[in-house]
């Protein structure tokens, strides 16, 4: 009950703004069923007169009548086809965008225990999966049972022992159906959960490929290729047995009907009850009773295959956010003042991050941060963007509770510029805008202007309009920060976090580096995770971090000149040598 339920209310919902073409889809339906039984009366009609030696003009006239009504049958036909994948289409389009813009506000956390591979299959595998379901299936479920009720009465009406028989008949099919039913859709559910695990793995490795080749690891992940591709075969084969014993099996049962009918519309003619154009009627009819039952069959079992589909996109959508959304007020314009106020977190209990971190950053000023690999600096940055929340302490950004701002208004007002930047195999044009296409190009080169950037994207190929691939395609990691500061540029935020990239960077790109951070910074506030001296000079104060803990935190001019700071050591050991 609570599962069809959930059938019905996810029906209702992808189906609910169509309204219109399902209720047509259904009247056609409906027109369709009433011609089907209709077809067959005029064949009886037609059988009887000429037997009977009647009159050719009404012989025609019931031919022509045949052939106009035949016509607009398979007519409606094309049009069902028509609108039925229309429905199915819009509603599962509708369905992957919902998926997709759900799993992209989830958390971290989640897409960390969740291979992308798996998400591909739930996004893309399962909604194809369940268009049957959209398209068509409540409509074609319950005309094909007023079908098949509609051809039992006019049976009853032919001959009330005919219509029992039958009658009997469509209950016996209907059992052995259903038992072959419960036999088969367990091995296509296996079947599917073969193939997401295989796909799952294969875009997981797809993905990783350079770290895969890198490590030598192409073989072992082969094998485990293969191991998955060996669970798939005997699934498939088994699921291929299932559908032949079911094809075979209905072929058997609709013999059955078929010799009922010659029987038994054969005795009742021999003696004298009924006309040959009712033998036909009865025959016929048997015959149209195969479809219903066999569609209602193929509709249930479709149900129970993507049964599995739709409760795991149900799940998939009732996943909450670890990252609740934030209900307080928005952040105000301009540069924004940093508060952190002993803070704590782990990504795994008991495996300390930050600890008991506190600092204060004034509108407008620039922090540094620096420590060893591991010592939390990239933890500290995801949580100012609210990627993980901390477990204890408090983040105020102007004054703002940091899980109180409205997430949408803190990503905006808070841009963070990763050290590996992720490009799209797009142009470089999508790559700034992120596909806005509101943003116009006089805006993009303006920003790229201020930034000092124009003549190196001129420089391009094709300028605005190179394809970059989606590992960078001949960007250097240094390069692609300079794209993903304009992308923050034409956000204009409020704090501008970055990681640098800790790859040697050559001179050209680190001059536009300067440039464009210089700018970047101007009227806003910063935090920059550094690797180069340049980067250290322009901090005004500087963090450094030792296992998640605060080593040393204060004025970078007054560290400097201290002999004792950490800082100081640090500059003279060389930084590269320490933190890269
Ligand atoms: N998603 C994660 N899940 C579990 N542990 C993580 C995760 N990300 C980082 N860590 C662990 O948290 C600690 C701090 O990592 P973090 O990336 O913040 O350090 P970092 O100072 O930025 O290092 P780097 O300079 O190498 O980027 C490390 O021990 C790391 O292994």
């Amino acid at each position: 009950m609570k599962k069809s339920n959930g059938y019905l209310s996810l029906l209702g919902k992808y189906l609910k703004p169509q309204w219109r073409q399902v209720l047509l889809l259904a009247i056609l339906f409906f027109f369709g069923i009433g011609l089907q039984l209709v077809i067959p009366q005029i064949l009886k009609f037609f059988i009887d007169y000429a037997r009977e030696g009647r009159a050719l003009e009404t012989l025609l006239k019931a031919g022509g009548l045949f052939m106009a009504l035949s016509f607009l049958q398979q007519l409606v036909e094309v049009v069902v086809t028509y609108f039925s994948q229309n429905i199915g289409w819009k509603s599962t389009n509708a369905l992957r965008e919902d998926l997709v813009s759900h799993c992209l506000g989830l958390n971290m956390g989640f897409h960390k225990n969740h291979l992308t591979g798996e998400l591909i299959e739930r996004i893309d595998g399962d909604v194809t999966a369940m268009f049957n379901f959209f398209s068509n299936l409540l409509v074609e479920l319950l005309s094909h049972i007023f079908l098949m009720l509609g051809v039992l009465i006019l049976l009853y009406r032919e001959n009330g022992y005919i219509g029992l028989v039958m009658t009997f008949f469509v209950v016996f099919a209907v059992f052995v159906l259903k038992k072959l039913q419960r036999m088969a859709v367990p091995r296509h559910i296996e079947l599917r959960e073969k193939k997401t695990n295989y796909y799952a793995f294969l875009g997981e490795a797809l993905g990783n490929i350079e770290d895969i080749r890198a490590n030598g690891g192409v073989v072992k992940i082969n094998n485990k290729l293969k191991g998955l591709f060996r669970e798939w075969v005997p699934a498939n084969v088994k699921a291929s047995i299932a559908s032949m014993s079911m094809y075979t099996s209905k072929v058997f049962i609709f013999a059955i009907g078929n010799a009922l009918a010659f029987g038994i519309g054969g005795i009742l003619w021999s003696k004298g009850i009924i006309t040959v154009g009712t033998v036909y009627l009865i025959f016929h009819y048997t015959e149209m009773l195969s479809a219903p039952l066999r569609e209602i069959q193929r509709q249930l079992t479709d149900l129970q295959k993507s049964g599995a589909s739709i409760e795991r996109v149900e799940n998939l959508l009732k996943t909450q956010s670890a990252i609740v959304e934030g209900m307080g007020s928005e952040l105000p314009k301009g540069a924004l003042a940093l508060e952190i106020n002993k803070i704590h977190f782990s990504y795994e209990d008991g495996v300390v991050v930050v600890d008991d971190l506190s600092l204060k950053l004034e509108a407008g000023k620039v922090l540094g941060v620096l420590g060893r690999t591991g010592s939390g600096k990239t933890t500290l940055a995801r949580l100012l963007t609210r990627f993980y929340d901390i477990s204890q302490g408090e983040i105020c950004i102007s004054g703002h509770r940091i899980n109180s701002i409205p997430m949408k208004n803190l990503r905006n007002q808070v841009a963070y510029v990763t050290q590996e930047v992720q490009l799209f195999n797009a142009t470089v044009r999508d790559n700034l805008t992120f596909f806005n296409t509101n943003i116009t190009d006089e805006r993009i080169w303006n920003a790229l202007d201020d930034m000092g950037l124009k003549q190196w994207i001129d420089s391009l190929p094709q300028g605005l309009d190179t394809i970059l691939a989606s590992d960078g395609g001949g960007l250097s990691a240094g390069e692609a920060q300079l794209l993903a500061f304009v992308r923050v540029f034409l956000k204009d935020p409020g704090m501008v976090i970055l990681d640098e990239a800790s790859s040697k960077l050559d001179p050209i790109t680190e001059n536009l580096m300067e440039g464009a951070i210089d700018k970047l910074l101007e009227g806003r506030t910063g935090m920059i995770i550094a690797h180069r001296l340049q980067t250290v000079e322009r901090a005004d104060e500087i963090l450094i971090l030792e296992e998640g803990k605060m080593k040393e935190y204060g004025d970078r001019v007054a560290l400097m000149e201290d002999e004792e700071s950490q800082l100081n050591k640090l500059l003279q050991t060389g930084i590269k040598e320490v933190l890269a």
